[in-house]
C-alpha cells in the first residue's frame, strides 16, 4: 500500500488495519531498546561471567534452562525440586505410538522425563491422524517411532529418545525392557498385553496399561506396590473378536489422547512415588507398605466414557492372586511364551483374512477382472455386503446394498418358506439372478465377508455367484487411488 496517497486508503477497515500494525511495531520498537540498553550495560560494566561469586547456586541435577522450562513443576509441591530431578534421571518406555501412545509421548517428553524408548514397526497411515497426533501430513508412510521422535526433539530437544522400530514378540521384548523403569502398553492386540505383562513381571517393572475404543477407554496400574498384573484379572484371553478394534468398530480421535494422558499421568506419580509430597492418592498408585505387613492397598482400574456427560470412574479391582499363572506364588510361566498361539490371535490389529473360499476357486474374480467386466458387461449384479454404516461412507455406482447379515436372514427366511419381509433389493437380485441367470459380483471391505455372502448364496441354489478378491481395499489400490479407504 503506497502510503503517501491518501486516496488508497479507502475503507475504514483498512485504516483500522494501519493503526494495528503501527501499534505493533511501536511495542516491537520498545522491546528492542530496552534489550539495547541491557546489552550497553553489559558492555559498559564488563561482567566476567565466569566470576564464581556472579554464579547462580542451582539445585545439584537441574541446569538453568530447567529451571526456567518446568519453573511451573517447581512451583509445585507435589513436584519440586526434587520431583523434576527424579524425572530428569527417569527411564520410560513405550510400546505403540498409536492414539494412545501419542498423547502419552507427548506429555512425558514435555513434564521432562530424560529417556523415553518407543517401540512401533508400523508406519503413519492417513487414517491415523485423526487421533495420532505426534505425527502429521508430511509423515505419511513415515516409521512411526520415528515420527513421533522427531516431534519430541521439536518439543523437548532435552529429551534422549531411543526409536525402536521392531516388533515386540518374546525374543527382543526382555532385551528391550530392560534398559528402563516403567512401561507404558499403548498397543491394541492381546498377545502383545499379555506379552508386555508377563515381560513386566519378570523383571519387576511397574507397566501402566491403557486402551481405547469407540467411546470409551480403560486404565489399570499393574504390577506396581505389591498389586496384581494383568493375569491375576484375566487369567485366560478371551475369544479373539476381530470386531473389537479401531480399524473395525472405530474411535473418537479425543478419547485414546485422554486415556493417554492418564497413562503419562500414572507414570510420573511413580516416579514421584517416593517424593515427600507425594502425588499418590487412594488411586492405583497407592501407598507404600513394609514388606512385612499385611498388603493393605486398594488397586483401581480407571474407566472413561465420552457419552452424553463425559464420566471417569474408578472401580477397585482384585489383588494379586496367589494362584496367578505369571506373579503368583508357584508361576508356571517362567520365561515368555508364544502369545499368538496363547491367545489364539495374531500379535498385531491387522485385518483376518478369511480363506472360506479356495484360492483357486473360479468363482474368484480380481479387481482387475472386474474392472474389466464392469466395463464390457454391464449386465451384472454389484452386490455390497458391507454393514450399512461402511456403505454409506463410499460404495461402487449402481451397487445393491444387502449387509451380509440381512442377507443370511433373509435367505433363511426364504428357505423355510417363511414370509419374506419386503425387502426389495433382496427380491430384485432374485429375479434377475433366477429369470435371467445375470452373474452376481459380491463386494465387502476386504474380500472376507463377499466369500461368505457367495457360499450362502450357492447354498441357497444362485450358481451364478462371483466374489471380488481383496474387497474395495484392493479396488482402491489397483483400480482407483481416489476411492476413498477407510
Ligand atoms: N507387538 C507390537 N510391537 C510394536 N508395536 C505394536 C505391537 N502391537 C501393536 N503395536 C502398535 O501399537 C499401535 C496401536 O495404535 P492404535 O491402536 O491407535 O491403532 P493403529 O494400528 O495405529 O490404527 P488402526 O487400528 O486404526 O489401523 C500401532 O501403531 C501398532 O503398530
Ligand atoms: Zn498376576
Amino acid at each position: 500500500m503506497d502510503f503517501n496517497k491518501d486516496s488508497s486508503i479507502q475503507t475504514k477497515a483498512e485504516l483500522e488495519q494501519i493503526q494495528a500494525s503501527i501499534a505493533e511495531l511501536k511495542q516491537k520498537e520498545s522491546i528492542l531498546k530496552a534489550r539495547l540498553a541491557s546489552a550497553n550495560s553489559l558492555i559498559e560494566n564488563q561482567f566476567d561471567l565466569s566470576e564464581t561469586l556472579l554464579q547462580p547456586t542451582l539445585p545439584p541435577g537441574l541446569t538453568s534452562n530447567d529451571i526456567s522450562r518446568y519453573s511451573r513443576h517447581l512451583l509445585l509441591p507435589a513436584v519440586g525440586i526434587e520431583g523434576q530431578t527424579k524425572l530428569k534421571k527417569a527411564k520410560v518406555l513405550v510400546i505403540g505410538v498409536g492414539g494412545l501412545g501419542s498423547s502419552a509421548l507427548l506429555y512425558l517428553s514435555s513434564m521432562g522425563i530424560g529417556e523415553i524408548g518407543i517401540v512401533d514397526f508400523d508406519s503413519v497411515d492417513k487414517s491415523n491422524l485423526h487421533r495420532q497426533i505426534i505425527h502429521n501430513e508430511a509423515r505419511q508412510n513415515m516409521s512411526k517411532a520415528k515420527s513421533a521422535m522427531l516431534s519430541i526433539n521439536l518439543l523437548n530437544s532435552s529429551t534422549k529418545v531411543s526409536p525402536i522400530l521392531e516388533h515386540l514378540n518374546s525374543s527382543n521384548a526382555l532385551q528391550i525392557f530392560k534398559n528402563y523403569d516403567i512401561i507404558l502398553d499403548a498397543t491394541d492386540n492381546l498377545p502383545t498385553r499379555y506379552l508386555i505383562n508377563d515381560a513386566c513381571v519378570l523383571l519387576g517393572k511397574p507397566l501402566v496399561y491403557g486402551s481405547a475404543l469407540r467411546l470409551d477407554g480403560q486404565l489399570v496400574v499393574y504390577n506396581y506396590n505389591g498389586g496384581p498384573c494383568y493375569r491375576c484379572l484375566f487369567p485366560k484371553p478371551p475369544k479373539f473378536d476381530p470386531k473389537q478394534n479401531c480399524s473395525e468398530a472405530g474411535v473418537l480421535g479425543v478419547v485414546p489422547g485422554i486415556i493417554g494422558c492418564l497413562q503419562a499421568l500414572q507414570a510420573v506419580k511413580i516416579i514421584l512415588s517416593s517424593h515427600p509430597s507425594t502425588l499418590n492418592s487412594n488411586n492405583t498408585v497407592s501407598s507404600s507398605s513394609s514388606n512385612t505387613s499385611p498388603n493393605t492397598n486398594k488397586y483401581y482400574m480407571t474407566t472413561f466414557s465420552a457419552f452424553a456427560v463425559p464420566q471417569f470412574k474408578s472401580i477397585q479391582i482384585r489383588g494379586r492372586q496367589p494362584s496367578c499363572e505369571v506373579c503368583g506364588d508357584n508361576p508356571n510361566i517362567k520365561h515368555l511364551i508364544d502369545y499368538p498361539a496363547f491367545c489364539g490371535a495374531s500379535q498385531s490389529d491387522d485385518p483376518v483374512m478369511l480363506k472360506v473360499l479356495d484360492e483357486k476357486d473360479p468363482f474368484r474374480i480380481s479387481c482387475t477382472n472386474f474392472a474389466k467386466l464392469r466395463v464390457s458387461n454391464p449386465n451384472h449384479i454389484l452386490l455390497d455386503v458391507r454393514e450399512k454404516s461402511q456403505y454409506d461412507i463410499c460404495s461402487l455406482r449402481e451397487s445393491i446394498h444387502i449387509p451380509f447379515s440381512d442377507l443370511q436372514a433373509l435367505v433363511q427366511a426364504d428357505s423355510s418358506q417363511d414370509s419374506i419381509p419386503t425387502f426389495s433389493n433382496f427380491t430384485q437380485i432374485l429375479e434377475k439372478s433366477k429369470t435371467y441367470n445375470t452373474p452376481i459380483y459380491c463386494i465387502c471391505r476386504r474380500g472376507n465377508l463377499s466369500q461368505l455372502a457367495v457360499v450362502t448364496l450357492r447354498n441357497y441354489g444362485l450358481e451364478n455367484c462371483y466374489q471380488i478378491d481383496g474387497g474395495l481395499t484392493e479396488w482402491q489400490k489397483s483400480i482407483d487411488p481416489l476411492f476413498p479407504s477407510y
